[in-house]
């Protein structure tokens, strides 16, 4: 991308890979640090944690690298995700942004692209 071109997702609004790395950081501590949320990922080691923080974070973002993993519906079926708990885990990544430096009105566009995945990631 030139210089002089708007960036035109978020992904590079917010400085791209290394701001995405920072966000997971914070973000990874807030979802296993909550004990409410910590035993959906008892059964998944910190690799597959931190990838699903990466996607997670990338796919929000609008990041352009290629997501080849499963759907929503299918990563998350069996885990039975309450409507309560998807909230949280947004709300967290909210907070991981804020503290990122991300200012609200992104983080309202990246909450928007989120919400519409709920049904596909609640189950019970
Ligand atoms: C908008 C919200 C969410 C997005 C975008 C998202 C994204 C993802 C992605 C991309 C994967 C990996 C799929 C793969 O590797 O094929 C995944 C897996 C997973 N997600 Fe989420 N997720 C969301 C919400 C949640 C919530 C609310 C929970 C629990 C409270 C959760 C728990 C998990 C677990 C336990 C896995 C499986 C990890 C593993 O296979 O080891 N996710 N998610």
């Amino acid at each position: 991308m030139s210089e002089l071109q708007a960036p035109d997702t978020i992904f590079e609004r917010i400085g791209g890979d290394a701001a995405v790395e920072a966000v997971v950081e914070i973000f990874y501590g807030k979802v296993l640090g909550d004990p409410e949320l910590k035993d959906y990922f008892a059964d998944t080691d910190i690799d597959r944690l931190k990838k699903h923080q990466a996607r997670f974070v990338g796919m929000a973002l609008g990041s352009t690298r290629p997501y080849s993993g499963r759907s929503m519906g299918k990563a998350h079926e069996g885990l039975a995700i309450t409507s309560d708990h998807f909230d949280l885990v947004v709300g967290h990544l909210a907070a991981s942004l804020t503290e990122a430096g991300v200012d609200d009105e992104t983080i309202g566009a990246i909450a928007g692209k989120l919400l519409p995945l709920k049904g596909d990631i609640v189950t019970a």
